[in-house]
């Protein structure tokens, strides 16, 4: 450990590790389900860790907010009714409100210590809780789903951290069955799915159950965000039986700059280019993604 460093050392990325020079802890603490760390960094602003691993940075969340929210809600003609499944820093919060059509936004955050310390210390990502159309449901996403009434949603965005931890039961074939049943016909989902460098076993299992559930469309999209490990990060697309879904051309822009919520922050990373740039694979990852 080099002092007054910080080192995302995990056994998810064996033999590197990404670090950033820290100025001050600012809070630690232990959740009943993970450790929990805020510090401000040198160069990156605040940083906020669970169980030592990077969730979002003040410099580059804009970059993960912004393309896990509307990469799906620029897919489809008319959000109304949103979930986010973790998520519980309040960003992508920030980022549905941006859509006027939405009339109704749940989130399901497994631990309030992350919600209360989001609040305190990432005040501009945590102003999506300011909304009056959000409400917020502090439990297991899992159970959560399973007492939601069938076709609920237009829109799941499962915001969670990676497979190791809390978040683990998210990755798995029961969650994903659980929200294509919460999806109206032509719904979508959005979740984290981890890096192309770092886990094609991971993305090739996802692939495989979202071919099975999801009937309407199946992509996967990926963004740059320096600080998670190896610099980027990706997304699964899909969408359930019913009106078709093209998610590489946007039908509901966001980047009119009419488009606004309370904080009138204008959007500084995604765009209509990027959200169709986002779905251009390298070859490694087309064989395995789009394998017929
Ligand atoms: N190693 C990549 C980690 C990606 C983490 C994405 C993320 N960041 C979060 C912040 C608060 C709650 C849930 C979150 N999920």
């Amino acid at each position: 450990v080099i002092p007054g460093w910080f080192s995302e050392i995990s056994p998810m990325w064996p033999g590197e590790a990404h670090s950033l020079k820290v100025e001050k802890i600012l809070f630690q603490g232990k959740s009943d389900y993970q450790n929990v760390m805020v510090f401000q960094s040198s160069t990156y602003g605040k940083v906020l860790v669970l169980d030592g691993v990077i969730q979002l940075t003040e410099r580059d969340e804009c970059a993960y907010q912004e393309m896990i929210t509307h990469l799906p809600l620029c897919s489809i003609p008319n959000p109304k009714k949103v979930l986010v499944i973790g998520g519980g820093d309040g960003g992508v919060l920030r980022e549905v409100t941006r859509h006027s059509s939405v009339e109704q936004i749940d989130i399901c955050e497994i631990d309030k210590m992350v919600v209360d310390v989001s609040k305190q210390f990432f005040p501009d990502v945590a102003v999506g809780y300011d909304d009056p159309r959000v409400k917020l449901h502090i439990g297991d996403g899992v159970a959560f789903l399973k007492a939601v009434p069938e076709g609920t949603y237009d829109a799941v965005i499962v915001d969670s951290s990676d497979p190791i931890g809390p978040a683990q039961e998210l990755f798995e074939k029961p969650f994903f069955e659980s929200v294509a049943k919460a999806l109206r016909p032509g719904g979508v989902i959005c979740t984290q799915a981890e890096s192309i460098w770092l886990h094609m076993h991971i993305i090739e299992d996802i692939v495989a159950n979202c071919r099975q559930i999801f009937k309407g469309s199946v992509n996967y999209a990926w963004t740059t965000v320096p600080t998670y490990p190896s610099g980027v990060i990706g997304f699964m697309l899909c969408s359930t039986e019913g009106p078709p879904v093209d998610f590489k051309h946007p039908v509901n822009p966001v980047d009119r700059d009419d488009i606004c919520c309370k904080s009138k922050r204008p959007l500084k990373f995604y765009n209509s280019e990027i959200h169709s740039a986002a779905f251009c694979l390298p070859s490694f990852a087309k064989k395995v993604i789009e394998a017929k």
